[in-house]
């Protein structure tokens, strides 16, 4: 599904949210990424118990209960209608934006609880940020895409915003690139160095988990390089979950992965863990005939 309609510059509103941690779980001296063992993790930072999702009376999955390690990639994968955007869109509870749409389960983040209809979900999304299949910046210039949610925030003074946009350009490779056009508008980069400035325009309000959906899958192979590398140098910094149909780039990039299946006209969690495992030593045979091409 490519939600980017639903996202308004609302969502990019209020402050409030803890500096990004620094450990960096993954990548050995020679830079090669290796998978965490289980007996290495720390607390997840989301844990969904239980969750499912209806659009209307029709239920799309169903008692998803999944860890989401902080600092960690974790790609989701699974043929398509299996409810993988659906389940990234609860965790900032994009899905109150949806007519009939209908969660049930938790989903616990720290301390907070996120299907709390008490809770400020604009809040929520500025520590939950989301990155959408299509790149998606604002008509505006490359400058004002980064400025406007920092204005929303409050941050207006010219010398810290322009400070922290060149940080963050900085932070996504696209400073070098951009830094003499910053007027120009942000329809005129390429799409990968849109989807990069999306990613940057996320990053501006630090957030503490980034969900991307396919955010590859529009973009030619070496844009698709820039951003799957991109992705695995905020490892880390930032955790994050990656909704992918590329199997070679889940293995690649991801520290787990969760496979879902749709079973009996639901989607289901078939199988979570270390991406290692899902590939080589998979527990489940839908998982083995999944990562093998055989089925789906
Ligand atoms: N807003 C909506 N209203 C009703 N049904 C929807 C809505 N969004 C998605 N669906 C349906 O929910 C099911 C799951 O869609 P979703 O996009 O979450 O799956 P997905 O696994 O991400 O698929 P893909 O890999 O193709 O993006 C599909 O049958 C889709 O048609």
């Amino acid at each position: 599904m490519d939600g980017s309609a639903l996202v308004t510059s609302e969502d990019y509103t209020t402050l409030n949210t803890p500096e990004p941690i620094e450990t960096i779980p993954n990548g050995n001296a020679n830079g090669i990424h290796e998978s965490p063992q289980f007996s290495d993790l720390p607390h997840p930072l989301i844990q969904t118990e239980q969750l499912s999702l209806h659009y209307g009376e029709k239920p799309i999955f169903a008692d998803v209960t999944l860890p989401i390690h902080e600092g960690c990639i974790t790609a989701l994968v699974g043929p398509s209608g299996c409810g993988k955007t659906s389940f990234l869109s609860c965790l900032n509870r994009l899905t109150d934006l949806i007519p009939r749409c209908r969660v049930s389960g938790h989903i616990r983040m720290g301390l907070l609880n996120v299907l709390d209809a008490k809770i400020d979900a604009i809040a929520l999304r500025r520590r939950v940020g989301m990155i959408f299949q299509k790149p998606n910046p604002f008509p505006l210039s490359i400058w004002k895409n980064l400025a406007l949610p920092l204005r929303e925030h409050g941050i207006k003074n010219r010398e810290q915003v322009d400070q922290i946009i060149e940080s963050t350009l900085e932070d996504v490779g696209l400073w070098d690139e951009v830094k003499d056009r910053l007027n120009a508008p942000a329809l005129a980069l390429s799409g990968g160095q849109q989807q990069r400035l999306c990613i940057a325009r996320a990053l501006v309000l630090k957030p503490e988990v980034l969900l991307l959906d396919e955010p590859c899958s529009a973009l030619d192979p070496i844009s698709s390089g820039v951003v799957e590398d991109l992705i695995a140098r905020l490892r880390g910094r930032y955790t994050q979950l990656i909704v992918t149909h590329n199997l070679a780039q889940a293995r690649r990039i991801a520290d787990y992965a969760a496979l879902f299946w749709v079973q009996d006209g639901v989607g289901r969690l078939i199988e979570y863990g270390c991406v290692q495992q899902m590939f080589e030593a998979p527990q489940e045979a839908l998982t083995a005939a999944y990562v093998n091409g055989i089925r789906g």
